[in-house]
């Protein structure tokens, strides 16, 4: 699935480098990992998320000094809210080029120095820009958009006229107060008199005329006052001290300092000793290595919305593509057997088996690693771009070697279980089947339900989707045998089981579908034409049709054993003969009123139903 959104390892780097700028010793601790997944609530204090990007940075009186770069929000393209509002943050403001989106700024109360940032004028949606209270210098841009609603550059040190734009002379004076050297409306100083009364000024104090030095007397009465006011800050300051000491002697005050923050600060380090606790543990001796570190750097790209936690791939800057997937909904369980059956999922082990990686066990956090599959799964492989250009015919030959590796790794699964009131794998559809860059198939989500809790399970998973489960609550190694029927009438329709349809997408009972279609004999559409052209392959298709049939079954009894499956799926041939016809839309018509075939279908499925 193409999904733009999601979590961007540069998003983190520049948060980091953010970081990195302020001594805040609990940004320190708070912002590890990844902040934010797809669609759920961030993890960093202060971050807001949407789809995994940064949209939030709210920051506000949390005493932070230090200084932030320039470009820090180059990289936060999505962001739309920003404030640093009461903090100690020094440095120039930074450039806002970048973040179009930004609706909210609030940069109040802090040490910003210099100029504003003309970039500030391109932000078509910026709908508040409060930056009173610093120590800012220089004009006031000429803000034009009708966006802004809300402004407050006061308390800076801020010079020259402020711009006739419609919108900066829509905010009264209160926005511009305290900036000695703005002038012309709102301020009630017009500019030219401005300079010149301070022209005036400044000529009085330097002139050298008769009477006395009205400089000289100013300067003498300013040190009078300072010495005063020092003098009484010091018998003030003896006076608290006596009294603190005095109450403390009485237990008045708390023995020393442990408030709020400090109790915060201990829960926090708690939990993060909990975390440093869990390591990627690593399934194989000799794969590839690195560190839960090397992972939360790697960029990475959402790729879809599971139904048990969200699937990302990861491109290590040295190492394999992986796939994280963080799982969710959870089964209650005890760390000690939690951990034993994710161990029985990775001894699991077989060439159509895509093997897991390593994983990462910690009590907030649970996350299986798998090596990326190139070439996707077979759901979009089977569906993805029909009736368009790009679409590339997916051959008899091909799914016949999808059909045939499913099986094989089923079998391993069921050999390799022992219950007999479970499904071992318990959610085989297309879209857990997966081509590698050699189009080698590889099954995946196997073993899942042990872990996932009951009534999500119940709800999503394939096992659970079976007649069955619908009408007796019963699952065996059979309900792996009807989700397996049911991909092989996937593979050789091309339409979607209703079980195995994404989001958005309406599936159809398929086995009920090709009964009727047999029944009204409409038989030759059964086949999807775009194998169904492949005419030295009909026989094949016709024998794996019947093996679907049967696995699909109502009564679990009537099932085969997945051995059984297995053996009869070698038998089938790629092609009769060798000539496996090219497929072309301009040959489909002919095909589909194939007679020969539709009455062999008719002949082999009836048959089967006797
Ligand atoms: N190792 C992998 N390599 C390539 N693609 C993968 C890999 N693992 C999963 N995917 C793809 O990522 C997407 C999301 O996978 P995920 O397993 O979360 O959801 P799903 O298979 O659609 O549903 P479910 O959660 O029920 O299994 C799917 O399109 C899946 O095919």
């Amino acid at each position: 699935e193409d999904d733009s959104s999601g979590f961007r390892g540069y998003e983190r780097d520049a948060l980091l480098d953010l970081k990195a700028g302020f001594n805040s010793s609990f940004l320190d601790r708070n912002w590890t990992g990844i902040m934010c997944y797809m669609n759920e609530a961030p993890y960093w204090h202060g971050i807001q998320c949407v789809n995994g990007r940064v949209t939030g940075i709210i920051l506000e009186s949390m005493g932070i000094s230090g200084e932030i770069k320039t470009n820090a929000l180059a990289n936060l393209t999505e962001l739309s809210l920003l404030s640093f509002k009461n903090n100690l943050v020094s440095g120039n403001l930074m450039e806002f080029a970048n973040n179009p989106k930004l609706r909210k700024i609030d940069l109040s109360d802090n040490k910003f120095q210099g100029q504003i940032p003309s970039s500030l004028l391109y932000l078509d949606s910026l709908e508040s820009l409060l930056l009173q209270e610093n120590k800012l210098t220089g004009p006031i841009p000429g803000f034009n958009q009708s966006s802004l609603k809300t402004f407050n550059v006061s308390q800076n040190n801020l010079s020259g006229a402020i711009p006739e734009t419609k919108t900066l002379q829509s905010f009264g004076l209160s926005s511009y107060l305290g900036n000695e050297k703005l002038c012309g409306p709102p301020t009630r100083s017009s500019c030219n008199t401005t300079i010149a009364s301070s022209q005036s000024e400044s000529e009085n104090l330097s002139s050298k005329g008769d009477g006395p030095p009205v400089g000289a007397i100013l300067v003498v009465v300013n040190v009078i006052v300072l010495v005063v006011i020092m003098f009484l800050l010091i018998i003030y300051y003896k006076k608290y001290k006596k009294l603190k000491a005095e109450m403390k002697a009485k237990n008045l005050l708390p023995k020393d300092e442990e408030h709020d923050s400090t109790i915060v600060d201990r829960t926090m380090e708690k939990r993060n000793r909990e975390i440093e606790m869990g390591k990627l543990i690593f399934v194989e001796n000799n794969g590839p290595r690195f560190e839960l570190d090397d992972l939360l750097k790697a960029s990475a790209e959402g790729l879809g919305h599971g139904n048990f936690g969200n699937c990302y791939k990861a491109m290590l800057e040295v190492g394999p593509v992986v796939v994280v997937k963080r799982l969710k909904d959870l089964k209650p369980l005890s760390s000690e057997e939690f951990m034993r059956q994710i161990r029985a999922i990775a001894d699991q082990k077989h060439p159509n088996l895509l093997p897991l990686l390593a994983y990462f066990y910690s009590k907030d956090e649970k996350l299986f690693l798998y090596r990326f599959a190139a070439h996707g799964n077979i759901y979009n492989r089977l569906h993805g771009g029909r009736g368009t250009r790009n679409r590339v015919p997916f051959r008899w030959s091909s799914r016949l070697a999808v059909a045939r590796g499913v099986a094989r790794a089923l079998e391993h699964l069921h050999l390799n279980t022992r219950s007999q009131t479970t499904a071992p794998h318990g959610n085989l559809k297309s879209s857990n089947v997966l081509l590698d860059e050699n189009d080698e198939v590889l099954v995946t989500d196997y073993g899942l339900s042990s872990l996932i809790a009951l009534p999500v399970a119940a709800q999503r998973m394939v096992s659970f989707k079976t007649p069955e489960y619908q009408s007796h609550k019963r699952m065996s190694k059979k309900s792996d045998v009807w989700s397996y029927g049911s991909l092989l009438l996937e593979l050789l329709t091309g339409r979607i089981p209703a079980h195995s349809a994404s989001p958005g997408t309406n599936g159809v009972d398929l086995s009920g579908w090709v009964h009727r279609a047999v029944r009204e004999e409409w038989t030759a559409e059964i086949f999807d034409p775009e194998i169904a052209v492949q005419r030295g392959a009909n026989q094949g298709m016709l024998r794996l049709m019947k093996i679907a049939m049967k696995c699909c079954e109502k009564s679990p009894e009537k099932r085969p054993e997945i051995s059984q499956v297995v053996a009869e799926v070698e038998e089938v041939k790629v092609a009769v003969d060798s000539e496996d016809e090219e497929f072309s839309y301009s040959s489909l018509d002919p095909s589909v009123t194939d007679e020969s075939l539709s009455a062999t279908a008719s002949a082999v499925i009836a048959d089967d139903r006797r």
